[in-house]
């Protein structure tokens, strides 16, 4: 396939890599500084940018009928907005807040886990997500997205960064150099603590699940999720 890179930093470089080891061509690799491409020119775009970009740059390629992957994070106040587009241009687009195949488990692992905790009112959960310093966004994508997993099963309401309220989930998010990206869901009782945890050893797992998408993706309509991909249910 003839790949477009939109966001050709650390992720982007990642996707490239992969890619070409999957016998795909790049053949747009678009960063701030581009001033003009054809959109039309690839078989399918995959969006590693920046927040304020990602939504720009997703509605460039439904306008344009070019499918997308987005693995940006930080705008998904804007979600809808792109679905509705997406489905009024019978278009193709897969968001999803981390790619990687042990991710994808951990969230479907996190949604039992919430299930069966719920009634157990003797814990309470936290959340801790730890990234490079160079993130713009917390907390991360994946940590929200583990947070929904254990709203959707349990009483909990919402989720707070470091101070939450009584039915919040708190999310710490901590910035140390250099780390790919670590996640931990903790349920504490007075007497023991229960622990699921992902930890990214480096970039690879996200660019091949981003990539795997983007292969699976081409020739369908519709707004996917990275359970469909997966076929996890
Ligand atoms: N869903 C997933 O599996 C993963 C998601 N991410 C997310 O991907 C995004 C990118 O992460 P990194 O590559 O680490 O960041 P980065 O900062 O290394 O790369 C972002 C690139 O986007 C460029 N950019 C800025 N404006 C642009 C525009 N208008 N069009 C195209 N590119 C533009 C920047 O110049 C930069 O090179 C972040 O939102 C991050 O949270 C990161 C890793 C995995
Ligand atoms: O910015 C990153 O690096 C990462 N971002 C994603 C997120 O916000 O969850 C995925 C991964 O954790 C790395």
């Amino acid at each position: 396939m003839d790949i477009a890179i939109l966001g050709y930093g650390r992720m982007g470089k990642e996707i490239e890599k992969a890619a070409i080891s999957r016998g795909h061509n790049i053949v747009l690799k678009v960063d701030k500084d581009t001033i003009e491409y054809d959109i039309t020119e690839a078989d399918v775009a995959i969006d590693f940018s920046v927040p304020a970009s990602a939504v720009g740059n997703i509605a460039n390629c439904l306008n344009n009928g070019v499918p997308v992957v987005s693995g940006t994070t930080g705008w998904l106040a804007d979600y809808e907005k792109i679905t509705t587009l997406c489905k009024q241009r019978k278009g193709a687009f897969i968001y999803a807040s981390n790619f990687s195949l042990g991710v994808n488990i951990f969230f479907e692992l996190n949604k039992k886990l919430a299930e069966m905790m719920a009634p157990l009112e003797q814990y309470k959960v936290s959340m801790e997500e730890i990234h490079h310093t160079n993130k713009l966004d917390a907390p991360s994508g994946t940590a929200i997205t583990l947070a929904e997993g254990i709203i959707e099963n349990s009483a909990y309401k919402q989720w707070a960064l470091e101070v939450a309220k009584a039915n919040e989930i708190p999310i710490v998010a901590k910035r140390i150099p250099e780390v790919p990206g670590t996640h931990a869901v903790m349920y504490h009782s007075e007497v023991d603590t229960l622990e699921i945890k992902h930890t990214a050893h480096n970039r690879k797992g996200f660019a091949l699940g981003a990539v795997v998408a983007s292969e699976w993706l081409v020739g369908k309509t519709g707004v996917f999720s990275m359970r469909d991909v997966l076929n996890l249910g």
